[in-house]
């Protein structure tokens, strides 16, 4: 079981809760604010050679953000270093002017005012955490803007200055190098709109107990070591073809020729029982050289160069995947197989079209599990009146509505179930920015569906944490450029023995 403080994403109201706790069961304020100034200086340190630079600015805030930052500038000033605090407004909160004080105390220089171009080397970013709560504005504003125009390295406490604890950029932000994140991982810190803004992103643990966190908490991060135990590596002895998995694609059309194979070679890593793929008539000579395994249903095509039928009974497999490169497809044949299909049903890329237009209310008569899978701009079709500002809540009101999984795919893909949970993907790579990722992606939660006897969640996080895994694993290997959809495909299981 993975901790709960290690996997939660709070928002400010939550760390708020978690603090009282905290404080109620009696450690002073100002204990905590001291281990959270330590742990940062022990990170910062190791993360920057500091002896490589030669004036450190540490940017106070006028809260709490700005005591931590106060705290870290002290162990700096008594280790030696040259270090200098910037404090443009009398703290409001009063612990922060008690570090103030005392850091000038022992001789710490501290500036209001000042020009701040080429005074620091490294700037350590204290001017709020999660107490932002309206747009930046003077003098703040003009110092983020100048700092990160000064290109120096930014090390933002808790969270870059500017991002609210939600993820929305209020006004302006800090380009960090390096976030610490204090205690529990702030939810806006795993919105894809974050990701300029933090450099590469840490936890540092105060030691917070599950038995703290009293707010029920619904969104959590997607842990590699969580993912791949929801993997099916084991099998009963006396497993068979038909007990490990029958999955369908429905893909492809002569426009998107190349859409099933990979669709099938994702379905393929996962390891599914049997393979069926229906396809257009004229494909499967093109296609079976490569699938030797699979099954195909060659299907009537339409003078698009669509599937015009389905000339199969799609109530007998496990899963059934519908979608990509289907083209403009007869909104009747996407109605039948939401209609007919009695397995899981993933949907995907042109059957998310179709249902769009006017489809999705359908989904909700479905019995067993339904996924959807859309990128950004599906997701805006499917669901217009969902602001996408915040992924996280976003995907988890188009599954509660729609009754069906959400795979909110981006940067961090973000997977929401109808009853309210949601997991961000913690890794991915930009290698994947690429068309037919997602068929490779569709392909394998298919066989993992097929293998999950309707233990959706065990199959889609474990889908979408290995298909981003393998993702980077390969673009270090083959650059961000190497990673074409078929080189990830045929790249999952070598990335799953080696990991
Ligand atoms: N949770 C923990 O484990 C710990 C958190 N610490 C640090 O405390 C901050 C949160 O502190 P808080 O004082 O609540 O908020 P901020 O420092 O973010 O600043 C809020 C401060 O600023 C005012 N304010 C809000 N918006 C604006 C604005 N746009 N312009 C100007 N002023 C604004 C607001 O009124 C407040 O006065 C957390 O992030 C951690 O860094 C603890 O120190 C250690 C443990
Ligand atoms: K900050």
């Amino acid at each position: 079981m993975v901790a709960l403080s290690r996997s939660c994403l709070v928002s400010a109201q939550a760390m708020e809760q978690v603090e009282s706790t905290i404080f109620a069961g009696g450690l002073p304020v100002e204990a905590l604010m001291e281990k959270a100034g330590l742990r940062l200086v022990q990170a910062i340190e190791r993360d920057f050679a500091l002896s490589r630079y030669s004036r450190i600015g540490v940017l106070v805030g006028p809260g709490h953000n700005g005591g931590d930052a106060l705290v870290v500038a002290r162990e700096l000033l008594l280790a030696g270093r040259t270090v200098f605090a910037y404090c443009p407004r009398t703290p409001a909160k009063p612990l922060t002017a008690s570090h103030l004080r005392y850091f000038q105390s022992l001789g710490g220089s501290v500036s209001e005012g000042e020009a701040l171009d080429g005074q620091a080397d490294l700037w350590i970013d204290g001017l709020f955490g999660f107490g932002l709560t309206r747009p930046v504005t003077s003098p703040y504003a003009q110092i983020i803007d100048r700092i990160n125009a000064s290109g120096e390295p930014i090390a933002a406490i808790d969270l870059p200055s500017g991002l609210s604890s939600d993820g929305a950029v209020l006004g302006t932000a800090i380009r960090a190098r390096r976030t610490y994140c204090l205690g529990l991982w702030k939810r806006g810190l795993w919105q894809d709109a974050a990701l300029p803004y933090l450099g590469s992103a840490e936890r540092l643990d105060l030691g917070i107990r599950d038995s703290q966190i009293q707010m029920p908490i619904a969104e959590h991060l997607l842990l590699p070591e969580m993912a791949r135990s929801y993997l099916p590596l084991s099998r009963p002895p006396l497993a068979y073809k038909y007990s490990v998995g029958t999955v369908l694609a429905i893909a492809g059309s002569h426009q998107y020729s190349g859409a099933p194979l990979l669709v099938a070679l994702g379905a393929r890593a996962g390891g599914p029982g049997m393979l069926y793929l229906a396809v257009p008539e004229s494909l499967p000579q093109r296609l079976s050289p490569e699938l030797p395994e699979a099954i195909f249903y060659p299907c009537p095509e339409a003078a698009n160069g669509t599937i015009a039928d389905l000339p199969l009974d799609l109530g007998k497999f496990d899963a059934v995947v519908c979608g990509p490169g289907l083209g403009k497809i007869d909104p009747k044949l996407v109605e039948r197989v939401v209609g007919e299909t009695k397995g899981a049903l993933l949907l995907d890329a042109d059957a998310l079209n179709v249902l769009a237009d006017g489809l999705l209310a359908a989904l909700t008569s479905r019995r067993a599990p339904t996924v959807l899978t859309p990128h950004a701009g599906e997701f805006k079709r499917l669901f217009g009146d969902i602001d996408l500002g915040d992924r996280l809540t976003a995907a988890s009101e188009a599954a509660r509505r729609s009754g069906a999984w959400i795979v909110l795919k981006g940067a961090r893909s973000v997977v929401a179930s109808p009853e309210g949970s949601v997991w961000v993907n913690t890794g991915g790579s930009s290698a994947l920015a690429r068309g037919g990722s997602g068929d490779v992606l569709s392909g394998l939660a298919g066989a993992l569906l097929a293998q999950s006897h309707n233990e959706t969640q065990k199959a889609m996080l474990a889908a979408v944490w290995w298909h981003a895994a393998a993702g980077e694993w390969l673009a270090g290997q083959h650059t961000v450029l190497g990673v074409d959809p078929r080189t990830l495909a045929l790249g999952l299981l070598p990335f799953l023995v080696a990991s």
